[in-house]
């Protein structure tokens, strides 16, 4: 049986593969991380990057791959977005901000044409919300939104972190999220909420599954 980390990396060589070239949206994590290898290895290829995090830009740079301004790039140079997830369901919804990097990451999503999702087989679940999941919330608003969180169902805890965007994350224990479109929406009206770890409305196009028996590619129909 492979490692989990041998699976991550076989899952980011796969992810390179759809590198050809423009500019590419880097996500955050240990699986993000494996694609970050990959592409500095087709490096020549491309004509910048998008990081959805300065963990991820530091480590870009650190392969001298040049990171560029989300706003001074056009949609149309950015044909794909390459990300891990917590969970991902066979629907392509996603829960992700296991590493608090949700914000960003929903907002490079959002430019992109193409999300490709990266996990291994421990990633895919039939429902959302066995992995707490994480709202970014500002900082003054953190009690307010914790008490709606609850209404909705939800455990909130504080997490010991400063967002880059200096915000906090309440982890959201208890949810089994049955609509993930109608929760997503719901958890971002609260006030004070600067979004939430599921990425539902903006679904992955491509999902690549690291298994046992090889990485598996499915498309979203
Ligand atoms: O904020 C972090 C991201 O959403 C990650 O993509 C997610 O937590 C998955 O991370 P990993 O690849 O380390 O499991």
């Amino acid at each position: 049986m492979a490692s989990q980390d041998e699976l991550k990396q076989a899952v980011a060589k796969k992810a390179a593969e759809y590198v050809k070239g423009g500019i590419i949206g880097v996500g955050t994590g240990s699986t993000a991380n494996f694609f970050i290898e990959e592409l500095a290895k087709v490096k020549s290829k491309i004509d910048g990057a998008v990081a959805s995090s300065e963990a991820t830009a530091q480590r870009l740079r650190n392969h001298g791959i040049e990171v560029l301004d989300l706003n001074d790039v056009s949609p149309g140079d950015l044909e794909i977005y390459v990300d891990g997830a917590d969970e991902i369901t066979e629907h392509m919804h996603m829960l992700k901000g296991g590493g608090g990097a949700l914000t960003r990451e929903k907002i490079v999503a959002a430019v992109a044409q193409k999300f490709i999702c990266i996990c291994d087989q421990t990633k895919l679940v039939p429902v959302l919300g066995k992995f707490p999941l994480p709202v970014e919330v500002l900082p003054m608003a953190r009690s307010h939104v914790a008490r709606e969180l609850v209404k909705l169902g939800g455990q909130p805890k504080l997490r010991d972190f400063t967002t880059d965007n200096g915000n906090l994350i309440l982890d959201v224990h208890g949810l089994t999220i049955l609509n993930p479109v109608e929760m997503e929406a719901q958890i971002n009206q609260i006030v004070g909420v600067v979004t939430n770890g599921l990425f539902a409305a903006r679904p992955a196009n491509v999902l690549l599954l690291a298994t046992d028996d090889g990485v598996k590619t499915i498309t979203k129909s």
